[in-house]
């Protein structure tokens, strides 16, 4: 169990995490949130590689502040930019990470390896340079370090980043086998990321949590909001940019999808609403 208790960071004068609460059990936990919401800031305080201005985060009971040394030994992170030193192969990078999480025994540390190497489909690159990787390949080492010495909770900032479709299907098949007995901690801009690894999200704007909630929770936030239908070109430059999820141009007329309490135009259907739909209806439309 992970309770993070009234955690804030001001960097200077900014004020970038107000008053955090939330509580994180066994599964796949999504952070969803605009550019600057203070997710990384986050991670970064929950990884222990910086110190929150206010509040604390107990791991397993421990306190990030108080026994920072122990709380490493129970994570794993992937930073939302991944960088090591290019001149080493995958099996070296795990290797080293596995010494640093105190798998000290040579042959679990290489069973660890050939495990985490095959699970991101990079066992045939074991012994290659990073320096020739692509960023996707990259990503994926990153992926895989998290996941040495059997961390009790995972922190993966933006894990996606590069993944072909491929391999997210193939990410998101590792979290859900993962996620049944670890915490595993996902940041992602990319709403569809979350609804099909996660069940419980929180949501920050500007350093505030704006919803801690079930993925159906948030869905239902849109409930009765999201419309479609087909109106004349031109009939949308009078509506609120906040209110268009998408428009596409059919000819003499646009199809659109649009986010508002009451009909917005004749003609136009409700429809279910997506995790997407949700999303955008927490924080105001899709322009704010
Ligand atoms: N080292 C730093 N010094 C000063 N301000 C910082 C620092 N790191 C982040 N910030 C500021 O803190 C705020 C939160 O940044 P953070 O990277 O945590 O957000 P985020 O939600 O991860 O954003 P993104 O989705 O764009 O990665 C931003 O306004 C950012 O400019």
């Amino acid at each position: 169990m992970i309770e993070i208790r009234n955690l804030s960071k001001t960097y200077k004068q900014q004020k970038v995490l107000s008053s955090i609460n939330m509580r994180i059990s066994t599964g796949i936990f999504g952070l969803l949130g605009p550019n600057g919401a203070g997710k990384s800031t986050l991670m970064r305080i929950m990884a222990t590689l910086m110190k929150p201005t206010g509040g604390d985060i107990h791991i397993d009971s421990l306190s990030i502040l108080s026994h920072p040394e122990k709380v490493r030994r129970l994570i794993g992170y992937l930073p939302q930019h991944f960088h090591v030193y290019p001149q080493m192969s995958p099996k070296e990078i795990l290797d080293f990470v596995g010494v640093m999480k105190g798998v000290t025994n040579k042959k679990e540390r290489r069973e660890q390896i050939e495990h985490w190497l095959h699970e991101v489909n990079l066992t045939s690159k074991a012994n290659e340079k990073i320096k020739n990787f692509s960023h996707g390949m990259k990503q994926r080492v990153g992926i895989a370090q998290a996941f040495m010495g059997n961390p009790k909770l995972v922190i993966l900032d933006e894990p996606t980043v590069g993944l072909d479709p491929e391999e997210k299907l193939r990410f998101r098949n590792l979290l859900s086998k993962e996620g049944l007995n670890k915490s595993i901690l996902l940041s992602t801009h990319v709403v569809t990321d979350i609804e099909s690894s996660c069940y419980e999200i929180a949501v920050l704007k500007k350093g505030e949590l704006l919803l801690d909630a079930t993925v159906e929770e948030l869905k239902e936030l849109a409930c009765g909001k999201v419309w479609e239908g087909t109106v004349p070109s031109g009939y949308l430059d009078n509506m609120a940019e906040d209110t268009i999820l998408c428009s596409e141009h059919r000819g003499n007329t646009v199809h659109a999808r649009v986010l508002a309490d009451e009909k917005p135009f004749t003609g136009a259907t409700m429809l279910e609403p997506s995790l997407e739909d949700g999303y955008l209806a927490l924080l105001g439309g899709p322009s704010s």
